[in-house]
């Protein structure tokens, strides 16, 4: 499927390791940026980018990367219709699948181990979103 991946300078490294990892496994990755992690950068610009991408349909979910997590998500949840979750462990990027259909998965870098990034983003793409009781709360999100 097609993925868009950004990131700040702060979660450059991360990102690397997220995108080798998603064309491995055979997606299309789009990556939107930074192009280092030395360059200092603006994580809303990233957060919005991918999450614009993701809402017009040019990409099935996004990935998004800065130091904490919190700024590039905030930022990407400010485009409508993108659901952003700001996920630390395997069972966050499950639930944030099945209970909120995420579009979009934002880790921090400087708080999140790589092998558990990995793991959770794993764990985020084989996930389904669960419908029932969940869909009318998500139609609440607008
Ligand atoms: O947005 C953030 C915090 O919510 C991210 O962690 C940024 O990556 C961070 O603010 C960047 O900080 P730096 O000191 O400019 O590297």
């Amino acid at each position: 499927m097609t993925i868009a991946i950004a990131s700040d300078h702060a979660g450059y490294p991360l990102k690397a390791v997220l995108a080798d990892d998603l064309r491995s496994a055979g997606h299309d990755v789009r990556d939107l940026g930074a192009a280092d992690a030395v360059t200092s950068v603006d994580y809303p610009d990233f957060g919005r980018a991918v999450a614009e991408t993701v809402v017009r349909g040019a990409a099935r979910f996004g990935v998004l990367v800065c130091g904490t997590g919190i700024g590039i998500s905030i930022a990407a949840n400010r485009v409508g219709g993108a659901r952003a979750a700001l996920v630390h462990d395997h069972l966050g990027a499950r639930l944030a699948r099945e209970h909120n259909d995420a579009n979009i998965i934002a880790f921090g870098a400087r708080v999140t181990g790589v092998e558990v990034a990995r793991d959770a983003l794993r764990a985020f793409l084989e996930t389904d979103f669960g419908g029932g009781r969940h869909a009318a709360r998500v139609g609440k999100l607008g």
